[in-house]
């Protein structure tokens, strides 16, 4: 009997290190534990932010009369660059895990604190399951992993593409149509509705419409495709108009789905969302836990993390103060400016119907912007009716960067009048978020 038992070793490996670290004792069960890290390292957070910057670095370099140089990205490279990277990472989880029970196969929770893994049979007085999630197929798509292809394929490039379509707006979508056509690819972004980017204050959504756009991005809104099939080393889309098109690749990324086949009991429920679980990560079962992609929160690597260490310094008896996932930090990796939020905006706050008060600073007032791609940028932040900073949005070069000022201030719970006495270098991006506390 163990004291603890993880499954999947995404994130949750963080939480399994510190019970380890603490004295208990810890299983680890994992399908493949050559994947430890998970989709983040593996295929996820890690190789998408790679591809981006170098794919930045390419665009830059072109932008400008100063280099002269082609700057074609070469994908062998970068897969060899990738591996090696994931490699030592890998590496290093794996000497972090030396005093966990690491166990490979398929598990499945078969009844309270009882786990089975192919034949062999596991007992644990806590079990926390993050067994992540897996891209989520529309029907009338058939994906082959050849011409129609999801993130996990686009990560395992190893040349670029002559044209893609990307299916879906999200941060997979936006991310990757960025990547490519950043890269000189032919790339169209095909999504439902008539907003790029209906979730973010007007005035950003419309800089990074132009932004998209001036990459080249071909955007078709208000599209649904109704059949895709591979033929010929292409795909053939077809739209609900009638309309049909015809690119060498068809990125599907239209979501995620939780994984909860690991469930096997009826005391553990699911929602439609993933593993049901409380303010505290418990599912339905006491002393059960899911974290991460699998409990349909908040899909999200720092969220996963912080999730299952939550979960192990309370179960440490280290009384954690319960988690607020709205002060988590959300960003979109586009190019050559990124997106990043925290807390409330304006979409969250309208529909509150309480007052708040906005302040909008447009960067093209910054000399510095302007060396940068960035006289589009935008930075917002928001305060309420006695003037405490609620949230912000950003959209500039390292946006999830220069975030992280803001999700202090709710964290501390800093008031405008406080915020405006910081006094940030010049030049910078900062500059223009000190001038937003400034107006606030
Ligand atoms: C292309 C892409 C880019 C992303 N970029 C970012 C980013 O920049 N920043 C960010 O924060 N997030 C990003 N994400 C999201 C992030 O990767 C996920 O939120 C995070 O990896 C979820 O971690 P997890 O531990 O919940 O699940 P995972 O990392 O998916 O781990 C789940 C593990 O469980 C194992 N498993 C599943 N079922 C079983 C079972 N029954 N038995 C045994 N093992 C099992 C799997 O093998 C896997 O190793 C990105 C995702 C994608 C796809
Ligand atoms: N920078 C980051 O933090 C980052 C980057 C990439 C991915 N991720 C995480 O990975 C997850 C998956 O990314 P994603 O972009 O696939 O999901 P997403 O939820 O961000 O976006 C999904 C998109 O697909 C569309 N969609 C949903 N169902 C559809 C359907 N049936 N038909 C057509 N369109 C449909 C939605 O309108 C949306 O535009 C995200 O939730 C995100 O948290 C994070």
């Amino acid at each position: 009997m163990y004291d603890i038992c993880f499954i999947g070793g995404g994130l949750n490996y963080a939480g399994a290190v510190v019970a380890a670290k603490a004295g208990m004792s810890v299983a680890l069960i994992d399908r493949n534990l050559n994947l430890l890290g998970g989709t983040c390292l593996h295929k996820g957070c890690i190789p998408s932010k790679m591809f981006l910057h170098y794919g930045y670095l390419g665009y830059a370099t072109k932008a400008t009369s100063i280099f002269s140089r082609e700057a074609l990205l070469d994908m062998s490279q970068l897969q060899i660059e990738k591996r090696r990277l994931i490699e030592s990472s890998n590496k290093a989880i794996v000497r972090q895990c030396k005093d966990i029970t690491l166990i490979e196969g398929d598990a499945k929770v078969t009844a309270p604190h009882e786990i089975s893994v192919g034949n062999e049979k596991i007992e644990a007085a806590y079990v926390v399951i993050g067994t992540g999630s897996k891209p989520f197929i529309p029907d009338g798509i058939t994906y082959d992993g050849k011409q129609i292809i999801t993130s996990d394929e686009v990560m395992m490039m190893s040349s670029l593409p002559q044209s893609i379509a990307i299916y879906g707006n999200g941060a997979i979508g936006l991310e990757m149509a960025s990547f490519f056509a950043a890269c000189g690819v032919k790339t169209t972004l095909i999504y439902l509705f008539e907003e790029l980017f209906e979730k973010a204050h007007p005035s950003i959504s419309a800089s990074m419409k132009k932004q998209l756009e001036s990459l080249g991005i071909i955007l078709m809104p208000n599209s649904k495709i109704i059949k895709a099939k591979s033929s010929d080393e292409s795909a053939l889309i077809t739209l609900e108009d009638g309309s049909s098109l015809v690119a060498e690749k068809l990125l599907v990324a239209t979501g995620r789905h939780a994984n909860t086949d690991v469930v096997a009991c009826s005391q553990i429920k699911l929602n439609e969302h993933g593993i049901e679980t409380d303010e505290m990560f418990e599912t339905t079962e006491p002393d059960h836990f899911a974290i991460g992609d699998c409990n349909g929160k908040i899909q999200l690597a720092h969220a996963a993390r912080a999730e299952v260490l939550n979960v192990v310094n309370r179960l440490l008896n280290r009384k954690p103060s319960i988690l607020n996932l709205d002060y988590v930090v959300k960003f979109i990796h586009t190019l050559p400016m990124s997106y990043a939020s925290v807390g409330l905006t304006r979409s969250t706050l309208e529909k509150l119907d309480e007052p708040f008060k906005e302040s909008v600073v447009p960067l093209n007032a910054f000399t510095y912007s302007h060396i940068h791609h960035a006289k589009d940028g935008i930075m917002v932040v928001y305060t309420d009716a006695e003037n405490f900073i609620v949230g912000a949005e950003i959209l500039a070069p390292n946006a999830e960067e220069l975030i992280s000022t803001a999700a202090m201030a709710l964290t501390g719970e800093l008031s405008a009048a406080l915020a405006k006495e910081t006094i940030l270098a010049h030049p910078t991006f900062s500059e223009a978020l000190e001038r937003a506390f400034f107006r606030l």
